[in-house]
């Protein structure tokens, strides 16, 4: 059986700090369109799509900050998108702020989901890596307050049965680390979908702005080919609040190869067919993973793992309101 969709990346151009979700979500609702209208049955929205790229800011106002999140889904704002799905027989991504409130206590994660054809929530992912710095820091020209205003995600990297493949998640800064890629590869991920906002500047290193877009799309290639799956990256693009965000959102085959990119910083709809059944062009050749993958030699990439978690703790621990 053909296992073969027509997918789209659906990047949004920016989102303006008092844009209400609603404008947001009919923006989407438009590219969800524009992309049924090209036989796609799958679309990738990005990270974060319902708001404005809120780490930028200091929000010391928990009320305020709190506005930024969901705290259910579907809720009253997304509905629209699940009925979209579900009358054009459309499956999506969506990158969003989480807020649960467990034992009294709120937690905060970056997120996505994936909706299936028929507007069901069929996976959940909770970012990994989480990028930036948890105390703001005026020589900034923004802040990236990640670390502040997200945990670090607790469900690893899941991988779900998803229209007749194999799919999994990650969100902007995970694509980054080759072991993102390749811990989905191992649970079987056949395509990786994820949204980004990446800021044109890098603060720690201006010396880096000119290769943003390189190594954006360095990392997604390298993760297709090195995995041999298909990857979709979905980009919040342009100027959004005084900051440029980069575009070039794309979809990548398994050998590595762009397959379609966005041409714009705005709204943007790009398709391509995706063949899942290519993913084997890799996968029984040269990353066959049964024949020549050598785990006895990867040891020091699993170490560290309770260090690392005791720092999470001291970084973040207490209140997020009581520190600075
Ligand atoms: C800077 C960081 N942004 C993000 N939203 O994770 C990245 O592009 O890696």
């Amino acid at each position: 059986m053909s296992r073969k969709i027509v997918a789209a990346a659906a990047q949004l151009g920016p989102i303006a700090r008092t844009e209400p979700r609603s404008s947001a979500v009919a923006r989407m609702l438009a590219l969800m369109e524009e992309a049924h209208r090209r036989g796609a049955r799958l679309v990738v929205f990005p990270e974060l799509a319902l708001t404005s790229f809120f780490p930028r800011w200091l929000i010391e106002d928990e009320a305020a900050l709190d506005a930024f999140y969901e705290t259910e889904m579907p809720n009253a704002d997304t509905r629209p998108l699940f009925d979209a799905a579900a009358r054009l027989g459309i499956g999506f991504y969506l990158g969003f702020a989480e807020l649960l409130t467990e034992g009294g206590v709120k937690r905060r994660f970056n997120a996505s989901i994936l909706v299936d054809p028929e507007g069901r929530i069929a996976g959940r992912y909770r970012k990994v890596h989480l990028p930036g710095h948890y105390h703001p820091e005026d020589w900034r020209r923004f802040q990236h307050l990640e670390k502040r205003y997200f945990e670090h995600g607790d469900l690893g990297f899941p991988v779900y049965d998803f229209m007749g493949g194999k799919a999994g998640m990650c969100l902007c800064n995970d694509r980054r680390w080759p072991e993102t890629f390749r811990v989905l590869a191992l649970r079987g991920a056949e395509l990786v979908m994820l949204g980004y906002n990446t800021p044109q500047h890098y603060p720690q290193a201006p010396e880096h702005d000119h290769l943003q877009d390189f190594h954006n799309h360095l990392s997604l290639q390298a993760g297709a080919y090195a995995n041999g799956c298909w990857v979709i990256g979905t980009a919040k693009a342009g100027l959004e609040e005084g900051c440029e965000l980069i575009g070039g959102s794309c979809i990548v085959a398994p050998t590595g190869e762009i397959v379609a990119m966005a041409q714009t910083r705005g709204d943007e709809v790009v398709t391509a067919e995706i063949d899942l059944d290519r993913c084997s062009e890799l996968r029984k050749n040269i990353f066959n993973f049964a024949l020549h993958r050598e785990p006895g030699d990867y040891g020091p990439i699993c170490e560290g793992a309770e260090a690392r978690a005791a720092e999470r703790e001291a970084i973040t621990k207490g209140s997020r309101f009581d520190r600075d």
